[in-house]
């Protein structure tokens, strides 16, 4: 890839605080001349960071506080303002700006919102303006939250448009299992296809510090790369590792994107982390990959998860492979009742009925 990149870099809290209690803001610094030197060179950055919760733990001193989502929502309140300041400081000694984007999964639901998002994201870009990103964490209730900053740098990496999208963190990408516990796991550096074999080596974050570990930032590369996004995960301690990206030097673990980019029109779908998943069967795949059809119940092997009307499921073939995304015309409890069953049938077994699909062509997009 030539020319001017926009690249998304994701620094999870294990980055930002070098695994202890406090933001590192020495090794901070380092990644933000990095972001400098590539800003200089003519490429756009957009920084998703975490660690307000970090922060904020230590500007109050490490508080006693019970492990309730409030606790969290507090720390976050007063950690976000220490976190902003410090990039806007650090990138301050390179004479750019910075502006303070938090986001949560309805901004990504709603059209309306998905666009107002978009041009901010864009308004600041053009104006050489550094957009850092956050969940919005402080006022986020579970309904509306994305939950993890992999899936929100999926999200921000198809608004911005970015060509890539870096996941920083504290191994030095996606191993065969997790090397903390597994010395003998193995780096993956090339992932062409993410399936369930995938999914299961990717496991959660054990150092308390994180959230998701390497599942969500599997999440992320299976949004990101059907929006035609390459994604790395990659160590943020390795030296000049940024210009290497953007140079298409190997790196950590390669999620490589898919070749066709979506339809503008269609992104917003992939906004968030699917709410759950459908199996289908073979005709139905069939009728979904080779005839462009809708998914009708009647195809639906299996339901998994608890997701309301209008959320956004992913649809998988009997192996476990990710076929398409797309928007649930029925809630979860509704569709394990009509699963297989005759869409002339739906009225009947539910006593009222959205229509005769389960996701329609237009609200879905295929793999
Ligand atoms: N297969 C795997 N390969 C690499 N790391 C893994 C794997 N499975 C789980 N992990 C864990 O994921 C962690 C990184 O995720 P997380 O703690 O959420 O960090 P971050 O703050 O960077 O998002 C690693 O420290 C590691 O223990
Ligand atoms: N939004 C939270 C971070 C959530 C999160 O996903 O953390 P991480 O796994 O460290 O990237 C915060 O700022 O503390």
């Amino acid at each position: 890839m030539s020319g001017s990149q926009t690249l998304v870099v994701k620094l999870g809290t294990s980055v930002l605080t070098g695994g202890s209690r406090r933001l590192d803001r020495a090794h901070i610094l380092e990644l933000v001349r990095q972001c400098s030197q590539a800003i200089n060179a003519g490429h756009r950055i957009v920084i998703v960071t975490s660690g307000a919760i970090a922060a904020g733990r230590e500007h109050l001193g490490y508080p006693e506080l019970p492990p309730t989502i409030a606790s969290k929502q507090l720390l976050a309140a007063v950690g976000q303002s220490q976190l902003i300041r410090v990039w806007e400081q650090l990138f301050g000694i390179y004479g750019l700006h910075v502006g303070q984007m938090l986001l949560t999964r309805a901004d990504m639901e709603d059209r309306e919102r998905f666009l107002n998002a978009h041009d901010m994201l864009h308004a600041l870009l053009d104006n050489r303006i550094i957009p850092v990103i956050n969940e919005n964490d402080a006022v986020a209730t579970a309904e509306i939250k994305v939950g993890d900053n992999d899936n929100l740098s999926a999200l921000a990496a198809i608004l911005s448009g970015a060509d890539k999208l870096l996941l920083l963190t504290d191994q030095r990408g996606l191993f065969s299992a997790d090397p903390r516990s597994n010395p003998q796991a193995e780096l993956i550096t090339d992932v062409h296809v993410i399936d369930d074999e995938l999914r299961m080596i990717a496991g959660g974050s054990v150092s308390g510090l994180g959230t998701g570990g390497m599942a969500t930032k599997l999440q992320a590369a299976d949004v990101a790369c059907r929006a035609g996004i390459d994604v790395i995960i990659a160590s943020g301690n390795e030296p000049e590792l940024i210009n290497e990206v953007l140079n298409g030097k190997p790196a950590g673990t390669l999620f490589h994107a898919q070749k066709n980019r979506l339809e503008n029109r269609k992104h917003w779908i992939f906004g968030a982390p699917p709410a759950g998943a459908v199996t289908i069967d073979d005709g139905a795949q069939a009728a979904l990959l080779e005839r462009g059809s809708s998914l009708l119940p009647k195809g639906i092997t299996h339901v998994q998860g608890d997701f309301s009307r209008g959320e956004v499921i992913s649809i998988r073939s009997q192996q476990g492979r990710d076929l398409a995304h797309g928007v649930s015309r029925y809630n979860s409890d509704a569709l394990r009742m009509i699963a297989g069953h005759h869409s002339q049938q739906i009225s009947e077994i539910l006593g009222y009925e959205y229509g005769s699909v389960a996701v329609h062509r237009d609200d879905m997009i295929v793999s």
